[in-house]
């Protein structure tokens, strides 16, 4: 198992990490998500000992990072994590498993990574994407209980994601804790089984995707109007939380949809088209994150 207790780790006056507590279980799926700056990097670095924490403890697998990483029960797949330069896919590959305490066979990890046609290529002839591939598989060397990945699709194209989130999704369901932080949200909301969203080092959200949806309380409703569109009127339905008109369409988010649709009705308009429906993660997670700025600000 995974745990932070009350972990602090500040950059002069920058508060990266802030008071976060965790667990995180095998078998699990957990996408990392924040802005900019929220503290990802951070916690994936403070867990890979990395960095250290200045409050509170970060402990794997009942030791510390150091040992747990050692013991070879940790597999990451960093951001920047540079490459040898001289050197073939192959190669790296073959160092990576022979590094590992539990390794697997250098060509079955590059299958897995769909690396295998480009193994005599030298690493610094690589695409973006296939540089992506190969840290994957770094990543992968070797039989671990937990894997961390930092933005780990960047860079791949359509078939590679879905390949790489296949051998993800198994990698779990063979009991591993699998721990990535992203910016698609879409990959979140489909792949994890549960949802982090950090802002300005805090844990604002913990739960499924379905959970932070409902966290944001809020509702989509969308309908067509026809002739000369009132806007302030609209504007001035119960519960709305923001609207945007665009020729004859109306798009609104409200905290209580049943009474805005009820209310729309008593202008004495005829919505046509009507929807209502949940926010994605990507709308929760910008109505979370916007909601705890105006609370800070
Ligand atoms: N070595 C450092 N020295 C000073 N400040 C740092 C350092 N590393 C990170 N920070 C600051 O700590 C905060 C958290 O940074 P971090 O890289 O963890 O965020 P992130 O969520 O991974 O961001 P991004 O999505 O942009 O990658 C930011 O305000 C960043 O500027």
């Amino acid at each position: 198992m995974v745990g932070f207790d009350q972990v602090t780790k500040t950059y002069g006056s920058v508060r990266a990490v802030d008071g976060i507590s965790l667990r995180l279980y095998p078998g699990e799926t957990v996408a990392l998500l924040g802005p900019n700056g929220a503290g990802k990097s951070t916690t994936l670095d403070l867990l890979l000992g990395l960095k250290h924490p200045d409050n509170g403890t970060v402990s794997l697998f009942g030791g510390t990072p150091r040992e747990a990483i050692v013991a070879g029960r940790v597999g990451a797949m960093l951001q920047s994590g540079g490459l040898m330069d001289e050197v073939t896919v192959a190669e790296l590959v073959k160092l990576a498993c022979s590094l590992h305490p539990k390794p697997y066979k250098p060509a079955d990890v590059m299958a897995r990574a769909g690396i295998a046609q480009i193994a005599d290529r030298k690493v610094n002839k690589l695409s973006g994407g296939q540089a992506q591939r190969v840290r994957f598989a770094l990543a992968t060397a070797g039989d671990s209980d937990l894997i961390i990945l930092d933005e780990p699709t960047t860079g791949m194209d359509v078939s590679a994601r879905q390949s790489f989130w296949a051998t993800m999704r198994e990698q779990a369901d063979q009991g591993r804790t699998v721990l990535f932080a992203t910016h698609y949200l879409e990959e979140a909301d489909a792949i994890a089984d549960r949802v982090l969203v950090l802002h300005r080092g805090r844990l604002l959200a913990d739960g499924t995707a379905a959970e932070i949806k409902a966290k944001a309380g809020a509702r989509r409703v969308s309908f067509d109007l026809e002739g000369a569109i009132d806007e302030a009127a609209l504007r001035g339905l119960p519960f709305l939380t923001s609207i945007d008109v665009s020729g004859q369409t109306v798009r609104i988010q409200s905290s209580d949809a049943d009474a805005t649709v009820h209310a729309l009705y008593g202008l004495g308009v005829y919505p046509r088209n009507l929807e209502v429906a949940g926010l994605g993660l990507e709308q929760a997670f910008v109505a979370i994150t916007e909601a705890e700025e105006a609370k800070q600000s």
